[in-house]
């Protein structure tokens, strides 16, 4: 289906809409999945991992989880895909660095960085909302396959800075940052959950159904849907 807007602001989730699920799950999980026993144990007194581990513990119930205990929720946690915010944390810190090192490379579908560009010289803003934390999605664009992306996008918002992704009070403070009318912020995601709370906030929002995603069989509910980013045509009014 094709859809048209006049807007000012795009939000872009990733996995499962820029991104394939598949990589993140086969590609990145696996590679925190390694590196979580070091950083619980070595670097536990970091003020990033100790605040996750406090958050870990306050969600289990737990407030004397030792390390072990730790790395073992965090493991369930990535078996279920679950979007826990200090798993987030963590995995961020270990992605970023994994990222810089050169190990790691992020994936974007074929039809998104054309589109993405053409918005940018349009004069529309770029930022993205994400379960992965700020620090994953800052080293996701800047190792792209085709380099650094960050300089096309405006703002990046995560479950830390913004709140629960299927919360309507998550889209009203990232268009409090953005300085965007609501309705005239799209937003892009493959979650019904998530269309549902931006559009009640006021935004617009259109689904992303890509063939073998995860969401692709159950849909976008009443949203409209795309298969890919070709099938967006904006237009603005914004001068930036
Ligand atoms: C660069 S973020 C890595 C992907 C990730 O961990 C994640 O949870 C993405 O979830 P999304 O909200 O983008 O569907
Ligand atoms: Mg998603």
């Amino acid at each position: 289906m094709s859809v048209q807007y006049d807007v000012d602001a795009v939000v872009l989730d990733i996995e499962g809409t820029t991104s394939a699920t598949g990589f993140v799950v086969d590609v990145l999980y696996p590679y925190s999945r390694k590196r979580f026993g070091a950083l619980l144990t070595e670097r536990a007194d970091e003020p990033e991992v100790a605040r996750a581990i406090g958050q870990v513990r306050d969600l289990i119930g737990e407030p004397d989880a030792d390390a072990a205990r730790i790395e073992q929720v965090l493991n369930g946690w990535l078996d279920e895909d679950r979007k826990a915010t200090p798993l987030k944390t963590l995995q961020g810190i270990v992605w970023a660095e994994g990222f810089a090192r050169g190990d790691l490379v992020s994936h974007f579908y074929d039809d998104v960085l054309p589109v993405l560009r053409t918005w940018h010289t349009a004069g529309i803003g770029l930022s993205v909302y994400s379960s992965g934390s700020v620090a994953a999605q800052r080293a996701w664009f800047a190792s792209s396959p085709e380099g650094d992306l960050l300089p096309l996008v405006d703002g990046l918002y995560d479950t830390e800075n913004a709140g629960p992704k299927q919360e309507a009070e998550s889209y009203r403070r990232i268009t409090a940052a953005l300085g965007v009318p609501a309705g005239r912020t799209l937003f892009l995601s493959d979650r019904p959950g998530e269309l549902d709370a931006a559009r009640a906030a006021g935004w617009r929002a259109v689904g992303v159904r890509r063939p073998g995603e995860p969401y692709y069989e159950q849909g976008v509910g009443d949203h409209p849907a795309v298969a890919t980013f070709d099938e967006i045509t904006l237009s603005t009014r914004s001068t930036q």
